[in-house]
């Protein structure tokens, strides 16, 4: 999976890629990505990449030639690639969106404006137009982070042998159970006496019982399509 990045900062998307499953997944060649600032695809001494908007408002929005030079630039190679703009307009962004990313596309574009947006001809050139959320960034860096890291850990044996992108909870439907390390007893906090049982069976049911509460909590949107056992122990913790 290769990823290539249009940004006028790309020192953040850089810092970021080389820590972590990330990082591990670049070494693995896993995954690639490559940055592009698109104040390198403008065309005057200043390298300006924004302007004052039409019609008047605050704030500067950014140039359409240096995207519409950056992304001619890229499909030079003609190799087939996704392009996402990322936008507070954009549709929401989901681990289901994730998947389909994963995948569809063996390489994506990802679009970073900054200011108070790009111009809206540069969507003429894009496939997807995608927000992570429902709160305002400064830009579309973090968001661009977001996708990098959330498709790169469904691919297989990015996350190592260890671990799996399938255990992640919003795959499953409802939020995680809680984890406990050592020690056992931190100035009076216990670990629940039932994680050192040994018994994995109750440990198993535990884990769901807290997931499921934590869920019925905070995120139960997430509770549809529970099965006939799930449904069971929700019904108890009612
Ligand atoms: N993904 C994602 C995002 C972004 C995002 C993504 C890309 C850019 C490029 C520039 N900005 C800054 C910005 C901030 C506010 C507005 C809207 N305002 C309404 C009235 C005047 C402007 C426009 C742009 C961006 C923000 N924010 N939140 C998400 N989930």
């Amino acid at each position: 999976m290769k990823f290539e990045v249009l940004t006028i900062f790309p020192e953040i998307i850089e810092c970021y890629i080389k820590h972590g499953v990330l990082g591990k997944a670049l070494n693995k060649g896993i995954v690639e990505v490559k940055v592009y600032n698109l104040r390198d695809f403008t065309s005057d001494k200043h390298k300006k990449v924004d302007d004052y908007p039409y019609g008047g408002g605050a704030g500067m929005v950014m140039q359409i030639e240096p995207f519409y030079n950056a992304i001619m630039h890229l499909k030079a190679d003609e190799k087939p690639r996704k392009l996402v703009l990322l936008s507070p307009q954009g549709r929401k962004f989901t681990q289901k969106l994730a998947q389909k990313f994963m995948e569809e596309s063996k390489a994506m574009v990802l679009i970073c404006g900054r200011y108070e947006g790009i111009d809206e001809r540069v969507k003429a050139f894009v496939d997807e137009e995608v927000s992570i959320g429902d709160y305002v960034l400064s830009g579309g860096e973090l968001a661009a982070l977001v996708i990098i890291d959330s498709v790169v850990r469904l691919i297989p044996g990015a996350l190592g042998d260890e671990l799996s992108a399938v255990e992640d909870s919003f795959m499953k439907g409802f939020l995680d159970y809680p984890h406990y390390t050592r020690p056992e007893d931190f100035k009076g906090m216990k670990v629940p006496e039932v994680l050192l049982s040994g018994d994995h069976k109750k440990i198993a049911l535990w884990r769901k019982r807290q997931a499921l509460k934590n869920t019925l909590k905070n995120r139960p949107d997430l509770l549809k399509n529970l099965s006939p056992e799930d449904m069971r122990i929700l019904k108890e913790l009612c």
